[in-house]
């Protein structure tokens, strides 16, 4: 009976279908490439194609574990509006539970009042001049790893590499460097290693209650045991390793701002607000996680999307030998930033369509807090969008369809499916459209290091791409094109997504 009440709920909006596991559940995530199928709504690599078929920007489904409304968003302005009235709606904070919250409240993982408090003390940290920090130390980052890659290079001077494994190491480095000081000297390798397992292990942390790890660490149990006893053992370590003054200086702001409002009693003393001690460890690793893994997956799928189109790489190098007629830099300054991010619109540009096409994070849960009406559009015969209402139920839940969005082609036109980093550039009868890209969210809980990743992303393209050749690993230089990129562009849905084969190749230009 709940669930035929919550078909009711779904009102006109077309769709509706049933959905036996909640998309941001870990179940969900784990089996996210085969369930829910192809042409079902909820399918991960549909995009787009479901609000075609039922000619909308909002389609719907009932999740039948909690009887509850779905809405779905494929709509750019429905989207805006949902992500900026804070009174009707807000984040579904069940995604968020233990793994990325295991200690404690952070600011990606608490209701809209604690999070204020998190994103006024981390805010100030995202200022220009830390961006100019940013862009020094990705220099500086970059030239190391070449170092290392010129000693790997063979007698043709071919690069195998693995791209993930390339930038997660350079990416970690420079947000240590610039967010919290290190020195470039601390053990990164370990930390990126204890990182990724408990991301790996996330899974099993958000969806186990405690019992079970309980009961498991007193009675032995093949293979659960052992499992779940690695699963707090990696959480454990990284706690050890976030007793920060071992680690870092603490120098730069991000750090500074976060450090300095340590304590409850320092909120009185001090009379402003402040992180609690448990906090201020959930903020760390989640802004290493954040700050990292993201920007690390897109610059792979950067790599193979040049690897695919050397068009493209021949655009970025003119601009590229524009911004340095006389080679990249060697000793670089906080200042080159200022004269140089602005005139990389191209390299900048490439970064934000692999995101287009390939968003790390591609959906984004809200749910509905008052009964409410959300104008969206029906596409009638000739595909011209008629705006119509939804009423949403209080309850209900609304999926931001990141990745629906991005292929909509009221927004990016009819060839929204390929590459063209040209719709990132704005010329004087074009201004690309802002609303429609939603790679780092949108509204007050947008991504606090937007600027941050796109500075670092543009520095990292613009230096590759004046030193080498990114082509197809060696293995696919005789395949169709069409194979090499449903190979190298092939993707693993999970809490970011990733690429399944992260490898290019790099031939130093002459
Ligand atoms: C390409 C790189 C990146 C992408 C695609 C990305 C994407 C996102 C998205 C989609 C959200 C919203 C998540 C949600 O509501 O659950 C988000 C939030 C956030 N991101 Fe990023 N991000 C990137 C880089 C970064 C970097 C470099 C940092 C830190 C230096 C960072 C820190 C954060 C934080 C702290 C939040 C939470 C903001 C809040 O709720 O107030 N991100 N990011």
């Amino acid at each position: 009976k709940e669930i035929a009440d919550a078909f009711k709920d779904l009102g006109s909006c077309p769709g509706r279908s049933l959905l036996w596991t909640h998309p941001f559940h870990p179940f969900g995530q784990i089996f996210a490439t085969v369930y829910p199928l192809k042409g079902w709504i909820g399918h991960y690599f549909d995009a787009f194609s479901m609000y075609d078929h039922y000619r909308s920007g909002c389609i719907s489904s009932v999740l039948a574990s909690k009887s509850r409304p779905v809405f779905w968003l494929a709509d750019a302005q429905a989207i805006k509006v949902v992500a900026t009235d804070k009174a009707n709606f807000d984040k579904d904070m069940d995604f968020y539970s233990n793994g990325i919250s295991f200690f404690g409240p952070n600011i990606i993982a608490s209701d809209t009042s604690t999070w204020k408090r998190h994103r006024m003390i981390s805010n100030p940290a995202f200022n220009e001049s830390v961006n100019g920090v940013v862009w020094k130390e990705t220099a500086k980052e970059v030239r190391n790893w070449f170092s290392e890659l010129d000693s790997q290079a063979k007698s043709d001077g071919e690069i195998s590499i693995h791209t993930f494994d390339s930038f997660s190491t350079l990416a970690l480095t420079i947000f240590a460097c610039a967010g919290f000081g290190s020195d470039g000297a601390t053990p990164i390798t370990e930390l990126r290693e204890t990182l990724r397992m408990a991301f790996h292990h996330s899974a099993a942390r958000a969806s186990i209650p405690d019992w079970v790890f309980d009961l498991t660490n007193r009675i032995h149990i093949p293979f659960l045991s052992p499992y779940l006893r690695k699963t707090i053992g990696v959480y454990e370590a990284l706690d050890q390793m976030f007793e920060f003054d071992d680690w870092w200086s603490f120098t730069p702001e991000l750090g500074q701002a976060n450090m300095d409002v340590d304590g409850e009693q320092d909120e009185k003393e001090r009379g402003r607000r402040s992180l609690t001690d448990r906090e201020l460890v959930s903020n760390m690793f989640l802004f290493f996680i954040a700050g990292h893994e993201t920007t690390a997956n897109t610059l792979s799928f950067v790599c193979a999307f040049l690897a695919l189109y050397p068009d493209v790489q021949q655009k970025i190098l003119e601009e590229v030998k524009l911004v340095w007629p006389n080679g990249v830099p060697e000793d670089v300054e906080e200042a080159e930033y200022k004269n140089t991010f602005s005139r990389l619109t191209y390299t900048t540009a490439v970064f934000y369509e692999a995101l287009r096409l390939i968003p790390i994070v591609s959906r984004l849960g809200r749910m509905v807090l008052k009964d409410t009406v959300l104008r969206t559009y029906r596409l009638n015969g000739v595909g011209d969008p008629e705006p119509y209402s939804v009423p949403m139920k209080e309850g209900s839940e609304i999926i931001i369809d990141m990745a629906a969005v991005h292929r909509n082609p009221i927004y990016w036109g009819a060839d929204a499916d390929d590459f063209k980093p040209e719709r990132f550039v704005d010329t004087d009868t074009y201004r690309w459209p802002r609303d429609a890209f939603l790679a780092f969210s949108t509204g007050f809980r947008d991504c606090i290091g937007r600027r941050f990743a796109a500075v670092e992303g543009a520095n990292v393209i613009a230096r590759i791409i004046r030193r080498y050749e990114i082509l197809v690993p060696k293995h696919l230089k005789d395949m169709p094109f069409e194979e090499q990129k449903a190979y190298l562009l092939k993707w693993r849905p999970f809490v970011s997504n990733s690429p399944v084969y992260p490898e290019v190749t790099f031939r130093k230009r002459s």
